[in-house]
């Protein structure tokens, strides 16, 4: 039977709502769709004023909404579960791990990965946005870890591309609200954080940040997850939570004041203070830091070194030295994922990300 000629029942259209949230972020034009069939299939023909030109995501919106004029409410609901099975299955495949010896991996929009000389380098590939991270991008990384994690890599790199190494979070993340309202994207949010700072908590090989620039943010709170870090001379290292109403993650609430003591870490986490590479160097946050003009060459060259030693007791090394923290650090980031749920619902966080896009605001 095709499935235009099978009818979804609300079970079918209540079971793709819940499979929506566990899919890799489809992109704009993807979500659109799923928005107005979802409207139309729950409250029928667009009904309500056409928002004004420059609120542009719901203009966007109620266009997409008004275009299905007046499909009745059942097909709505049809195409919304085959939309989602369609989408599900092509995420199935792509999720898949597929070794692909020294070349680019085929697969993702916002990064490159590549393996060549033992060597997984997954960089963040946005350079026109500072490698802002997008839902997407956090998807792809976990993705590309799980990969790098079971692919014959020695070591996993994991670097920017451009002048920045990352921004952090891309803060239009905050204007994509699902219909169900600001609530349930503060929790779908709070678990793709989790998600992804356990992959790195849970991350079994060697893991090594090549900081080619500035890092601000989450790219800087992960760093105390990885087994080393390597820093242009260039680099900056940015954590301004109070400026953004929000709280540190990646587990930094913890790291960086065993790294660097309480005091140091109070600066960079409670008061935004940026670090220069020498400084995060000096305070142990960095490994070594080169300068800007060799940076690339002496890197890769002390890699490709590292990455011929003995695979095996390089992993059970970083067992040996991490695995006794591992619990207590899953519950650390489940603790700060809960606590940025909360901030992301308050004034201070929502006029901070406003600043920011309308243009009155940068670091
Ligand atoms: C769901 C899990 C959430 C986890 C919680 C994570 C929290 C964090 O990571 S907090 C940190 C968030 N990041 C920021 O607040 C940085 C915001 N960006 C800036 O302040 C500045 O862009 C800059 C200082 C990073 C760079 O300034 P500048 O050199 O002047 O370059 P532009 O501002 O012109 O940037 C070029 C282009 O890129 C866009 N962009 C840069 N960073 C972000 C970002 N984080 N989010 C969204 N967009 C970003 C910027 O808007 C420009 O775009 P166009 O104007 O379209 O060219």
């Amino acid at each position: 039977m095709s499935k235009t000629a099978m009818r979804a029942s609300q079970k079918d259209f209540e079971s793709a709502l819940s499979q929506v949230k566990r899919l890799k972020d489809p992109g704009n034009e993807v979500k659109l769709k799923l928005y107005a069939l979802y409207k139309q299939a729950t409250e029928g023909p667009c009904n309500t004023p056409k928002p004004g030109v420059f609120d542009l995501i719901n203009k966007a919106k109620w266009d997409a909404w008004n275009a299905l004029g007046s499909l009745p409410k059942e097909t709505a609901r049809q195409n919304y579960v085959d939309l989602v099975s369609g989408l599900s299955s092509s995420s199935d495949s792509s999720s898949q791990v597929k070794p692909e010896a020294d070349r680019k991996q085929p697969g993702y929009e916002t990064l490159v990965v590549t393996s060549e000389d033992s060597i997984t380098k997954i960089m963040m590939n946005r350079p026109a946005k500072k490698n802002a991270i997008t839902i997407q991008m956090y998807n792809e990384i976990m993705l590309a870890l799980k990969a790098a994690s079971k692919d014959d890599s020695a070591i996993t790199v994991l670097t920017g591309n451009g002048d920045y190494y990352s921004s952090g979070n891309d803060l239009s993340n905050f204007t994509d609200i699902p219909p169900e309202g600001i609530e349930e994207k503060a929790k779908s949010s709070a678990i793709l954080l989790r998600d992804f700072v356990d992959c790195f908590i849970d991350f079994p090989k060697p893991l090594i940040a090549v900081v080619n620039g500035p890092a601000v943010g989450i790219s800087v709170t992960i760093l105390g997850l990885f087994d080393t870090v390597y820093a242009s001379s260039r680099a900056t290292f940015h954590t301004p939570f109070s400026h953004l109403g929000q709280s540190p993650e990646g587990c930094s609430s913890y790291t960086f004041p065993k790294i660097m003591g309480p005091a140091k870490a109070a600066e960079m986490l409670i008061f935004g203070k940026k670090l220069t590479a020498a400084e995060a160097c000096a305070q142990g946050l960095v490994t070594e830091v080169f300068p800007d003009s060799t940076f690339q060459k002496e890197v890769w060259t002390r890699l490709k070194a590292y990455s011929k030693l003995p695979p095996n007791a390089m992993r059970i090394s970083k067992q040996v030295i991490r695995n006794r923290e591992k619990e207590k650090l899953r519950a650390i980031n489940a603790e700060e994922s809960r606590a940025l749920q909360e901030r992301w619902l308050s004034d201070e966080c929502t006029n901070a990300v406003m600043n920011f896009l309308t243009r009155k605001a940068k670091l």
